[in-house]
């Protein structure tokens, strides 16, 4: 007799994983390796920025109270009496009527107010002196960088599980971090399983299909900022399996596997969770696709059994280990970031259960647009390389029309979600 499995929400779903959500170990990188990384502790200002007044300007420093009736009619000449590059500092304390020649990014000299261009003065020499002459009024304060304008001492700049970007880079490198506290990378098990899989490089025969979950997967485990450990391809064998699997748990933080979970005659995982005494938290969810995503725990390690399906897999990853590794990595919003979109397609399927549809966004006159990519079938692998969202079609209508605001999950996103995508009440499995 046939196991006949009791869907769950989404909500549950992701409730239920969560429960098993860790951070990882701090370790410290240098900044030259921390590209692409999760910060592991939020960045604070240990310092103002700038570190002191500064020219914006190539200039003169000088003080404003002398410029007061500076006019065109009213040229006001000021003695030279120094002249600092950037990385300089002046020892000179201006006095009445002195400037100082000062570069962009240099340090303003004791006494200076204010900064003037080198465009906006006449410059000439009168016995071994070097003059300027001034006509305008010059503010207090105008043309100066203050120290800690950018930021002050001691604000948090970034909270810990940013993802090390160019501009976070940067930042690190103006607080000093040579070394950068970073999460550990979760190690996580790669299994396909199937004895229909060829390896990529093996030409077709009749019957069988490349492993492309396999790589798939590796390639969503580097998105999500964890780090991949490839196992050969498993045959449907439940002694091969089995070795596979428990290798993975003793070399692994986490492990997939693809295919081989539903309640076909070859598919051994179910078993196989049993053999190693897993505890499994859910093998039907009330979606599609995906709804075979099987998810256990054994010795405190998650075990995830995606469907072999190449799209249910994507998306039961997105959904449910994307998540757990971002929460790994110290994010505080380790959901897919969520949005709403107009449906410019009609989608006239019935949803009995609720659909996670691959689908592309489009930008127009300050309006977000979305429309399914590809075939809709969890079996399909095109319409995966053409999504850069998931639609979210709640279950229990008779579909949907060009028009309709829909929830969309963005795939590409770095910035994420604190709250998963969950059931409003009255969605119907
Ligand atoms: N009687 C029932 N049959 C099925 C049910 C069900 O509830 N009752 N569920 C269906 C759903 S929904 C899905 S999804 C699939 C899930 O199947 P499995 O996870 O057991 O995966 P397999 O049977 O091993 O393979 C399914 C499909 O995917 C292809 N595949 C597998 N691995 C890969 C890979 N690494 N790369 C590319 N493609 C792969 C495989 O050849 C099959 O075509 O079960 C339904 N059946
Ligand atoms: O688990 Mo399946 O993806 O619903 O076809
Ligand atoms: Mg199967």
């Amino acid at each position: 007799m046939v196991e006949r499995r009791k869907p769950i929400w989404v909500k549950e779903a992701t409730e239920k994983i969560m429960e098993w959500k860790k951070r990882g170990e701090i370790e410290w990188v240098s900044i030259d390796d921390c590209d692409s990384r999760f910060l592991a502790e939020p960045l604070i200002a240990d310092h103002d920025v700038p570190p002191f007044d500064r020219s914006p300007y190539d200039g003169f420093a000088i003080r404003s109270c002398d410029t007061l009736l500076a006019s065109s009619k009213n040229p006001v000449q000021f003695e030279v009496v120094d002249e600092i590059g950037a990385g300089q500092v002046s020892i000179k304390q201006l006095q009445e009527f002195q400037a100082i020649r000062i570069m962009t990014g240099a340090a303003i000299p004791k006494g200076a107010d204010s900064v003037i261009m080198l465009e906006l003065v006449k410059e000439e020499t009168s016995f071994d002196k070097k003059i300027i002459t001034i006509k305008r009024k010059v503010n207090a304060r105008e043309n100066i960088s203050f120290q800690g304008e950018d930021t002050k001492k001691g604000e948090v700049l970034l909270e810990q599980g940013t993802i090390i970007n160019p501009g976070v880079k940067a930042l690190l490198a103006t607080f000093g971090y040579h070394k950068v506290p970073v999460a550990k990378k979760p190690v996580i098990g790669v299994i396909a399983t199937g004895s229909e899989l060829l390896r990529v490089d093996e030409p077709l025969v009749p019957g069988k299909i490349r492993n492309s979950n396999g790589y798939m997967i590796e390639s969503q485990i580097i998105r999500a900022g964890a780090s991949i450990k490839k196992y050969e391809n498993c045959a449907d064998n439940l002694e091969s399996l089995l070795t596979t699997v428990k290798s993975a748990l003793k070399e692994c933080d986490i492990i997939i596997t693809t295919g081989g979970v539903s309640v076909g005659d070859f598919d051994y995982l179910p078993e196989i969770y049993i053999k190693i005494g897993a505890e499994v938290l859910f093998n039907k969810i009330a979606m599609r696709p995906g709804s075979v995503t099987t998810v256990a725990q054994c010795d405190n390690k998650l075990l995830y059994g995606l469907s072999g399906n190449p799209s249910s897999c994507y998306v039961g990853f997105e959904l449910y280990v994307r998540p757990i590794i971002r929460y790994w990595l110290y994010s505080n919003k380790p959901f897919l970031r969520k949005t709403t979109a107009t449906l410019i397609k009609d989608f006239p399927k019935p949803n009995p259960f609720t659909r996670f549809v691959r689908s592309k966004l489009g930008y127009d006159n300050g309006s977000l647009f979305v429309e399914p990519v590809g075939l809709d079938k969890p079996n399909v692998v095109t319409s995966i390389a053409w999504a850069d969202c998931l639609m979210v079609l709640p279950g229990g209508t008779k579909g949907y029309k060009t028009g309709d605001l829909v929830d969309i999950l963005l795939l590409e996103d770095q910035a994420g979600s604190d709250e998963s995508w969950k059931e409003r009440q009255k969605s119907s499995r």
